[in-house]
């Protein structure tokens, strides 16, 4: 697990829009290791889906400001949409939201499937289809989701066979953005798990799975980071950063589950007080001081990413002082 598949250094993008900037990604550096899941959270509008875009194509208003991001090799915020198109499916693939939703309820799975493949430049002769068909069956699909149509199907089988398409050409990397979201708990758990069994098979050799809800990562992910206001706020290896939080606002997160796979005894359950800042042209400082119990005036600095230990980093002044005890009263 140490060779990396991806590596971002100092990522910027933002949306450049009338009124001025949208720093939705700002200054963003992490590493994804070969066979490894991480798990990115963070709430609504933190910049996780615009971190993911940044990946896989070029569209305005977003735009690269500065940073290196290297992908298998790739030095992939040099690439324009044409570049971008060669490498994905194969290079880099996004098991997306509603996919099917989108697709014409008259049409069978198949041509769904053959479509999309199409799209990508693909020949689906019979050797497609019959890796098609044990790919779902790799996903507890029975080939006969091949004759139906999407209305016909579950969300949690939907979104089973977008996956099925999205690794077909085992990708090197895969964005999972908000998979689980509109499924049912067992239905979330079962996707999830799914997509781990794809990575153990190596049929996909990483990914990043984007959510805001943090059990489920607890469940899957080899690692967690969790973004704030489009910043980067820790990132740890998953038990670690479930059990000894440094960022007061992974603490919170933490906080705010009624339980993530470990219980928490006697400890009040508190919701997170206040919203996000507005990204447009936002300045310097820690993003999250507004609403943090321990800020200081130095917080009207931005935050350095430091070292808390191997594999573990946080932004944040004060993560020494306050060390990483989740019972402490906030
Ligand atoms: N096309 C756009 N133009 C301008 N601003 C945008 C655009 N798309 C997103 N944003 C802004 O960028 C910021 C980050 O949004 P993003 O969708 O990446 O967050 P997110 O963490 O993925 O949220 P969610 O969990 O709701 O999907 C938000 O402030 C959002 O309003």
């Amino acid at each position: 697990m140490s060779e990396n598949i991806l590596e971002v250094k100092n990522l910027r993008a933002y949306y450049n829009i009338l009124k001025g900037q949208v720093k939705a990604v700002d200054d963003i550096t992490f590493n994804l290791k070969k066979g490894e899941i991480l798990g990115l959270a963070g709430e609504s509008g933190c910049g996780k889906s615009t971190l993911a875009s940044s990946f896989i194509s070029r569209k305005k208003p977003l735009e690269y400001v500065s940073g290196e991001v290297d992908l298998v090799g790739h030095e992939i915020m040099k690439m324009d949409e044409a570049e971008f198109k060669k490498l994905r499916l194969k290079t880099i693939s996004i098991i997306p939201q509603y996919a099917l939703d989108a697709f014409s309820p008259t049409k069978k799975i198949r041509t769904f499937i053959k479509d999309l493949a199409h799209q990508h430049g693909i020949k689906t002769d019979r050797a497609f289809m019959e890796k098609v068909e044990e790919r779902l069956d790799l996903v507890n699909l029975d080939k006969s989701v091949l004759n139906r149509y999407s209305i016909e199907l579950s969300g949690g089988m939907k979104q089973r066979v977008v996956m099925v398409i999205s690794t077909i050409l085992d990708p090197d990397f895969i964005i999972a953005d908000e998979i689980t979201s509109a499924l049912d708990v067992s239905s979330q758990r079962f996707v999830a798990t799914m997509l781990a069994n794809l990575r153990d098979l190596e049929i996909i050799k990483s990914a990043i799975f984007i959510t805001h809800d943090l059990s489920i990562l607890y469940q899957i992910a080899d690692r967690i980071m969790i973004m704030y206001a489009g910043n980067f706020a820790e990132i740890a290896p998953t038990d670690e950063i479930v059990a000894r939080p440094r960022h007061p606002y992974t603490r919170a997160l933490i906080n705010s589950l009624p339980k993530v796979g470990i219980q928490y005894h006697d400890k009040r359950l508190s919701g997170i007080e206040g919203t996000p800042p507005h990204l447009l042209n936002i300045g310097d400082g820690c993003r999250f001081r507004d609403r943090c119990p321990y800020a200081i005036e130095k917080c009207e600095e931005t935050p350095i990413r430091e070292k808390v230990a191997d594999n573990h980093y946080v932004s944040c002044w004060r993560w020494q002082e306050l060390g990483s005890d989740l019972n402490v009263e906030e």
